[in-house]
């Protein structure tokens, strides 16, 4: 079993999931160090029946500790992660900062295992939007080769973590009463609105969000060919992002066997019948570890075109999850369990 697991930003939005995840699948582990900023330094957590006292990371906290789960902004990835591998740790990280960096392993558990299997010092764990896009992409490449995506996403507030939940609860309840409110979280007010911006201008008029939806898919598939044309929305939904996707691949795959293929593929859950108004939702998909697509058809202006729906809880699998099961997988191969 591993000695020491450090979680760092064991507060966050991310963090308190993760702390739940290890208290309902537990990692094989001696003992749990909670780490985050010098504001929660000092203050308790409670894991598995114990108080913890919540550490402040600093660069020289890693020692004896043999795996690092960091759940944080990127800057602060990028300026302590480097000090737990040099002191001898796994590194498991959810931030953005790392993971299109040569040499660091790109992780989907259900897709490209091996990578963190043959992985040194820093694994990555991907961009929410991402992760569920390429579980669902993963089951049709094996099949029939993705040669291109358009996906859109109506991401949920929780995505930047407890001030947009924060921001959608007062912006709602100010709107409701007729009232301005001051907006920080997000570029516009988030409230019966919808927003086509997530992240910074990146490159020929694609943010930031939209191009890690096209250089991380690659990443994770391991095929630089793959085109993807994203739009990255937020809407005022609390948890969980939703997409549309639609997808061309080498040679026409039915609805009929991409269902077939979507349900023999682990993570993924069908939920599939317009007839009885039957598809995933944020609201029935929220606090689930899977991925659920739905609205399962053929693409009418493409012949090898098939498109759906896709919906998976951000927090989870979109990230926590996702985070945990490298984890255990690093476990299992370590350790045998
Ligand atoms: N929310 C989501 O859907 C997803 C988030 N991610 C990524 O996960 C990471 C965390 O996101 P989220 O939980 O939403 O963010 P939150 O803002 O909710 O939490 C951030 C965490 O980082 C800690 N932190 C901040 N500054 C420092 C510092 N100077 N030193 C040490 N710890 C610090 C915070 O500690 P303190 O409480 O003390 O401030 C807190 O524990 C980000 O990189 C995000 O991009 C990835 C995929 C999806
Ligand atoms: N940007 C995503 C969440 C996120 O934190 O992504 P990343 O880990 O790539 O920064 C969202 O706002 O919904």
């Amino acid at each position: 079993m591993f000695n020491t697991v450090a979680l760092v930003g064991a507060t966050g939005a991310v963090g308190r999931i993760m702390r739940q995840l290890l208290e309902e699948r537990p990692l094989p582990a001696k003992t749990f160090r909670f780490l985050a900023s010098k504001r929660s330094a000092g203050g308790t957590i409670t894991f598995r029946g114990q108080d913890h006292q919540v550490e402040e990371l600093t660069k020289d906290c890693f020692a004896g500790t043999d795996l690092v789960i960091a759940t944080t902004p990127d800057e602060i990835a990028r300026d302590y992660l480097p000090s737990a591998v040099e002191a001898g740790a796994t590194v498991i990280d959810e931030s953005g900062y790392w993971r299109m960096k040569e040499g660091v392993a790109l992780v989907i558990p259900e897709v490209n295992p091996q990578d963190a299997i043959n992985a040194k010092g820093i694994i990555a764990s991907p961009n929410c939007s991402t992760t569920q896009m390429v579980v669902a992409l993963k089951p049709l490449h094996d099949a029939a080769k993705v040669k291109r995506v358009v996906v859109s996403t109506y991401q949920a507030v929780s995505g930047i973590g407890l001030s947009g939940t924060k921001e959608l609860e007062e912006g709602t309840h100010m709107h409701l009463h007729g009232q301005p409110y001051n907006y920080t979280a997000f570029k516009h007010p988030i409230a019966f609105n919808c927003i086509p911006q997530i992240g910074g201008e990146k490159e020929a008029g694609y943010t930031s969000e939209e191009m890690k939806m096209v250089y991380e898919t690659r990443k994770i598939l391991g095929d630089e060919s793959i085109l993807v044309c994203p739009t990255c929305v937020r809407i005022p939904v609390a948890n969980c992002h939703s997409e549309t996707i639609a997808v061309e691949t080498e040679r026409p795959i039915s609805p009929e066997e991409a269902r077939g293929l979507f349900e023999s593929f682990p993570g993924i859950k069908v939920v599939d019948d317009i007839g009885s108004s039957m598809y995933p939702m944020p609201l029935n998909s929220t606090g689930s570890d899977l991925v659920y697509v739905g609205r399962i058809r053929k693409d009418l202006s493409h012949p090898n075109g098939l498109s759906f729906w896709c919906v998976s809880d951000n927090l989870r699998k979109g990230a926590a999850t996702n985070a945990i099961q490298i984890a255990e997988l690093l476990a299992k191969h370590r350790f045998g369990k």
